[in-house]
């Protein structure tokens, strides 16, 4: 295009950069784009700022378009720059910085600012909101000094911004004005169900409480009611509703209501000009949660590349609240206005609430609390506006608890389901549009789909579902499989191999290859260790392991070293070890001339440089169990030394880790597992570069999931909160067999939670018939192992290898 217009975009957030991407996909030489920004930094997911809080997600993960992007797309971007002014009239935007853009079309994209309460004293130090990074920032930084926070506000944001609090180890009060939280959400029943579930997690409550002042000399020091009680704070932060931004538009003569007047179009009153977003108000409705303010970009980016649109007709909302081990979902009408009818069911056990409310015959609304499984079938109904007539009590009971769960329920659910029906409800993805993702496009994994089509891209709500729909479509594509072989073996992947063996029983590595056609008889160092590997864990009574299907170190239950000696690492449970122990491995150390002893960064002990042949003497000599450390099994538990010592500590994390130590050693996992236990949220421990990482918090223990410290840094996901050891045990054990029934050989829990999607995992663990079915068969497994060490000392047989010179038969 030889002179395209120019346009400028205020405001680099959630919404107006969305309906850039769009507009660079439809015209990407349409326009000469500026963007100018407040904030210092690229464009960001604000969604998650949430999880970011409570330990979810890392700063560096919200980023939805880094500098680059920019740059790429020719965007002259503006950052740390406010817009203050708009000359309608020579059609030029000037910043508090001086700086100047001109525009053929200018889109307002300002957002809302969040509500502060005047009252006296709410200019303390220490008080805030929770809008953006900086306010994220404060408050992580304020955890590390202070310890009691208050949150006004029992909405969305208050409870979101309380449980991330609580992870950063705060004593936490929510304040809030009605009888009952998040009642712009919930009917009182959803509601008291979540605030037991939260207080459970260590949040209070004062209900009921019209906060009259803050008090305090520079900082504050705690709030006054009108009640005439008070609760002291050392960090106060508001979330108590949002203000459309709307000043600069109406210092520039714009058409302002609560929010910047639109039409359809999302034209504002001034020629040129749009806005888009949370500072906009579409037939009175100014919105505050992405999803409509995605549908706006939409239109918008149509209108500016001059594509055909029907424009913007308003958006029904449904919401998610974002707090792990709660689930509670809301669409539409939840408290039964006049003329609705509403159908209920409680499970008081299972702590499961349902309803959905009708009018003439039609789904209006819907809460969920405890199940949300079901939320995004609700929701595609309450916005199709069809009659339900006849399938009422199917809609609530459809898929109740108590139906098959897990996996096996989720993959049933989503082949039901029209193809129109929503998946993503931030991105307005359907089932339809992803199924098309992995048939036509070939993407294979729930980051393709996220690139290709924007599901799960923004509060990520949906990547079990995405996760679901791509293991029922990839395979079908075209007819052929998707997914690559395990190996030049086999065209056959891990999920079909699998399938096949529990199928047929098959009960041998050779019978696999035989029966499933394999393409080279003996198979090579990838599909042979992995057969071995799925054939343990599907047969743990039957099965004896193929030791000639397992790397060197597998087979010698030492890691060879570079100059091809070995090195022994006995377990000591939870890093801890006693003078007797310490002068037994000194004695050892010195009676084989180990060269050197070293600590590992798994808290034990290395003994290096040892000849393969003094192996079994050694051992006898320890009499320690393996410590596991050359193999595909549970490696260590990383302890702090926890409340037993130290003046943080809420819970014994020795013990703990001892017992999760002593209850999972010897199992053997697709790739190397580690634990940790933190004894607070110090985390001293660094229980969040684990496999499975717990943290004690008061009153109980933080999950956390799929941690890695090594090559591929990834912190942990925080998968529930629980409350005594007995269910750190139960939760781990099911965590743990829940990875060994599903992932693949040699892929660590990190990438395997992201290939399958943390609310896969969440839903497969969320009820307690299935965590048990779980545990039970991981103690099954773990019945049928033993200590390596003590076999092979005991055996003439076995110890006659280590004489021998026998090459590996599976090379490293
Ligand atoms: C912690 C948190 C969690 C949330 N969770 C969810 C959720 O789970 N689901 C959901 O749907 N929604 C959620 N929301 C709401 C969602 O983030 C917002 O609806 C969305 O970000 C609004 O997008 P926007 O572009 O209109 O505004 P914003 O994303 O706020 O972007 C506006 C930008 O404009 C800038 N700006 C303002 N004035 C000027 C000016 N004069 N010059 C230059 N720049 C300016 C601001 O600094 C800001 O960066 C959450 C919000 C928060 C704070
Ligand atoms: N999971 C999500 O979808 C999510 C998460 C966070 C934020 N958000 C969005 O961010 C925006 C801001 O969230 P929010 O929760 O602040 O807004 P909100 O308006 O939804 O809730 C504010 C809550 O504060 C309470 N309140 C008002 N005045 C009070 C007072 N003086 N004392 C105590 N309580 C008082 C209200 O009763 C209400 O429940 C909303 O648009 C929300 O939808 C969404
Ligand atoms: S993590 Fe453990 S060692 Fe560190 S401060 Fe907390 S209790 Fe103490
Ligand atoms: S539902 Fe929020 S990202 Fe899909």
């Amino acid at each position: 295009m030889a002179n395209p217009k120019k346009l400028v975009l205020i405001g680099n957030g959630m919404a107006g950069v969305r309906a850039i991407e769009h507009l660079l996909k439809l015209a990407p030489d349409a326009y000469e784009i500026t963007i100018i920004g407040a904030e210092p930094h690229p464009n960001y997911n604000r969604i998650m700022l949430s999880s970011v809080l409570a330990g979810g997600a890392d700063m560096k993960d919200i980023i939805i378009n880094d500098w680059d992007w920019y740059e790429e797309n020719n965007i002259r971007l503006l950052t740390g720059h406010q817009a203050v002014q708009i000359d309608t009239k020579r059609r030029k935007v000037v910043s508090h910085l001086g700086a100047e853009a001109e525009y053929d079309a200018l889109i307002l994209a300002t957002g809302s600012n969040p509500f502060m309460l005047p009252l006296p004293g709410a200019d303390k130090e220490g008080v805030i909101a929770f809008r953006d990074i900086k306010d994220c920032e404060t408050m992580q930084e304020a955890s590390q000094k202070y310890k009691r926070a208050v949150v006004i506000g029992g909405g969305l944001l208050g409870l979101e911004a309380a449980r991330g609090l609580l992870h950063l180890g705060m004593d936490v009060s929510v304040v809030h004005i009605h009888p009952y939280i998040m009642e712009r959400q919930l009917d009182e029943t959803a509601s008291k169900m979540l605030q037991r579930e939260l207080e459970s997690q260590g949040m209070k409550f004062l209900l009921r409480k019209n906060t009259e002042s803050i008090y305090g000399k520079k900082r504050v020091k705690g709030l006054r009611f009108t009640d005439g009680t008070e609760a002291e704070a050392d960090l106060v932060v508001m979330a108590v509703g949002i203000r459309p931004n709307v000043e600069l538009a109406k210092a520039s003569g714009i058409e302002v209501n609560r929010g910047i007047v639109v039409n359809d179009f999302l034209e504002t009153s001034a020629p040129g000009i749009y806005a888009v977003g949370e500072c906009a108000e579409h037939r009175g409705i100014a919105y505050g949660l992405v999803a409509p303010l995605f549908e706006q970009g939409a239109v918008l980016a149509k209108r500016l590349a001059a594509v055909e649109t029907e424009g913007y007709s308003g958006s029904v909302t449904s919401t998610k609240l974002k707090v792990s081990g709660v689930d509670v979902f809301s669409a539409g009408e939840y408290n039964e206005p006049p003329g609705t009818r509403a159908l209920r069911y409680q499970d008081e056990v299972d702590g499961v609430y349902k309803k959905i409310v009708l009018q003439d015959d039609k789904l209006v609304g819907a809460v969920l609390f405890g199940d949300t499984a079901d939320g995004s079938s609700l929701f595609s109904l309450i916005r199709k506006g069809e009659s339900v007539k006849g399938r009422e009590k199917e809609l609530l009971l459809g898929f109740q608890p108590g139906g098959s769960g897990g996996a096996a329920s989720l993959e049933s659910r989503l082949e039901a389901m029209a193809a129109d029906e929503i998946i993503c409800g931030c991105n307005g993805v359907s089932k339809g549009a992803i199924a098309d993702a992995i048939q036509s496009k070939g993407c294979a994994s729930v980051g393709e789909i996220k690139a290709c089509t924007k599901a799960s891209a923004s509060c990520g709500g949906c990547k079990n579902l995405v996760a679901g729909l791509v293991n029922l479509y990839a395979g079908d594509a075209a007819g052929e499989p998707a997914k690559e072989g395990i190996c030049g073996c086999t065209p056959l992947g891990r999920d079909e191999i699998v399938a096949e063996i529990k199928r047929m029983e098959l009960k041998s590595v050779k019978e696999v290859m035989n029966v499933l056609e394999w393409r080279t008889p003996e198979g090579c160092s990838k599909c042979r260790p992995s057969l071995n590997y799925y054939l343990g864990m599907l047969w743990p009574a039957e099965y004896k392991d193929e030791k000639e299907s397992r790397f060197t170190n597998e087979r010698y239950h030492a890691n060879i070293q570079k100059d091809g000696t070995y090195s022994v690492v006995p377990r000591i449970y939870g890093g801890v070890t006693s003078p007797q122990e310490l002068k037994k491995i000194a004695e050892v150390a010195e009676k084989f001339d180990v060269p050197m002893v070293k600590i590992t960064g798994g808290q034990r002990i290395d003994l290096l440089g040892v000849k393969k042949d003094d192996l079994p003497k050694m051992w006898e000599e320890l009499d320690m169990p393996s410590g596991y450390a050359y193999g595909k099994a549970l490696r260590t538990v990383k302890t702090c030394v926890g409340s037993t010592f130290c003046r943080f500590g809420t819970q014994d994390s020795i013990g703990m880790g001892i017992r999760l130590e002593k209850e999972f050693e010897r199992l053997n996992t697709p790739a190397k597992v580690k634990l940790a236990v933190s004894g607070c949220p110090r985390n001293c421990a660094e229980a969040s570069i684990k496999d499975f990482g717990v943290v004690a918090i008061d009153g109980g223990w933080e999950l956390h999931v799929g941690g890695n410290g090594g090559v591929h840094i990834r912190a942990t996901d925080l998968l529930c909160v629980v409350k005594t050891e007995d269910e750190v045990v139960e939760w781990a054990g099911a965590f743990l067999q829940l990875y060994r029934e599903n992932a693949q050989w040699n892929e660590r829990t990190s990438i395997w939670i992201e290939r399958v999607g943390l609310d896969y995992v969440k839903q497969a663990l969320e009820k307690r018939e299935d965590r048990l079915a779980l545990y039970e068969r991981i103690r099954a497994a773990l019945d049928h192992t033993a200590d390596p060490w003590k076999q092979i000392i005991g055996s003439k047989e076995l110890r006659r290898n280590f004489e021998s010179l026998a090459p590996a038969a599976v090379p490293n």
